[in-house]
């Protein structure tokens, strides 16, 4: 047995996947042989649903039955809709997410089916209905009417429509589009790691996806895109975005949406394709200074810490120009990651090994209980 102990496991390769696959040193994100900027600017996310599931890239009329199959199983089941009504307006959109995804596996015929084309039609069951438990969960606990499908609108126009109830415009629907796209799948995060621990005790992938919900809503990870908001925000303007910057580095604190455990001294590809996203929809929005702000912030990062922005911090800014509720954000990364998790499950799924790894144990040795306390089976009394 090996003793060497990397925290956080850090470098360590835990998984083969022919899925994805960081590769830093071209900064390259390849998705099944593809590059995921390209895939981002040339396809659609259901192009991408597509690959991640099926191993290629669809042609038109797979993409379309892709889409037609969705929409059939759209809906949720009443028993949920109405749990979701019963949540307190307090409620954590992602605990909302983790409670509904964990009730909607009881209505699911197929739950103990983890074969391969089961779980494929999980996974599309899954993408119908996980962007309706974000926007329907949102609506019940603000009390606002929920928003059924409009069949009429393509798959990523009506994930916006259903939780902003305005009809997006043709370059909302393609920026939000490319954000669901780079948020589709990152090789082995936190989330992904757990949902396949998960699976790999042969646990179904309703399950699987549930414990990725948990390790998501972290501020390391998926929370940070609202935290990133929520600085922006408080800031305001360039100047004070810059000085809450300095006076949070000198109180040793993280500022969010910087560093990441794989590139930390190299940029995130897809934060670069989110800023130029950005710099389409501030001015078209007459927020120029939100995407000057945010430029100050990568900058002055730049030069304090050498840390370049990561996803979370360039999408945030954009899903609050598209009009998504900052409580959603997180909610929103995980309906778009559900593809690339339910992927990992299924490969999983087709070629299992346990997941039990060992410790490095520091604690204490050869300890003996007290003499004296041991409790007699016969009299039942301390002798
Ligand atoms: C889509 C995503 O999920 S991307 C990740 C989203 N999360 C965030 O944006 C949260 C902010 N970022 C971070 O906390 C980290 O960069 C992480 C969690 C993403 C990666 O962390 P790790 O790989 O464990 O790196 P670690 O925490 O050891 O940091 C290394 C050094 O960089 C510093 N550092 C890393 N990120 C940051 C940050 N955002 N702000 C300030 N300092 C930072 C650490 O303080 C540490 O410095 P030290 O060596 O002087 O102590
Ligand atoms: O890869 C990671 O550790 C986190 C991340 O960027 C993602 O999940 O998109």
């Amino acid at each position: 047995m090996s003793d060497h102990y990397l925290p956080g496991l850090e470098h360590v390769i835990a998984s083969e996947t022919s899925i994805s696959f960081l590769d830093v040193e071209k900064e390259e994100i390849v998705i099944r042989g593809y590059d995921l900027m390209e895939l981002a600017e040339q396809m659609t996310y259901l192009d991408v649903v597509g690959l991640l599931l099926e191993g290629e890239l669809p042609n038109e009329s797979r993409r379309q039955a892709i889409e037609s199959l969705i929409q059939a199983v759209y809906g949720l089941p009443p028993n949920v809709r109405a749990m979701l009504h019963l949540m307190p307006d307090r409620a954590d959109m992602m605990d909302v997410l983790r409670t509904s995804i964990s009730a909607l596996a009881s209505f699911d015929d197929e739950l103990d089916d983890r074969s391969l084309e089961a779980n494929g039609r999980k996974a599309l069951r899954l993408l119908a209905k996980v962007p309706q438990i974000v926007a329907y969960g949102y609506r019940a606990i603000t009390k606002q009417p929920l928003i059924e499908p409009d069949p009429k609108l393509s798959y990523t126009a009506n994930f916006l429509y259903m939780i902003t109830g305005t009809i997006p415009s043709p370059m909302e629907v393609a920026i939000f589009d490319q954000s669901l796209i780079v948020y589709s799948e990152h090789e082995l995060p936190n989330s992904t790691f757990a949902a396949r621990v998960i699976a790999s005790t042969q646990s179904d992938i309703y399950g699987a996806l549930v414990g990725a919900v948990a390790s998501l809503k972290g501020t390391l990870h998926g929370g940070a895109n609202e935290a990133v908001m929520h600085m922006l925000l408080e800031a305001g303007t360039e100047d004070d975005l810059e000085a809450l910057i300095r006076s949070k580095l000198a109180r040793k604190e993280r500022i969010m949406g910087f560093g990441h455990r794989v590139y930390m001294r190299k940029p995130d590809p897809r934060a670069l394709l989110m800023k130029e996203a950005l710099a389409k929809l501030a001015p078209a929005c007459n927020q120029q200074e939100l995407y000057d702000m945010c430029v100050r912030g990568e900058n002055v990062m730049r030069t304090e810490k050498g840390l370049h922005p990561n996803l979370d911090y360039y999408a945030a800014p954009v899903y609050y120009l598209l009009g998504i509720p900052i409580e959603l954000f997180t909610p929103v990364f995980l309906a778009a990651r559900t593809v690339g998790i339910s992927a990992h499950v299924m490969e999983q799924h087709a070629n299992n090994r346990l997941f039990r790894p060992r410790v490095h144990y520091t604690g204490a040795r050869d300890l003996h209980p007290p003499q004296g306390n041991i409790v007699s089976e016969s009299e039942d009394e301390i002798v």
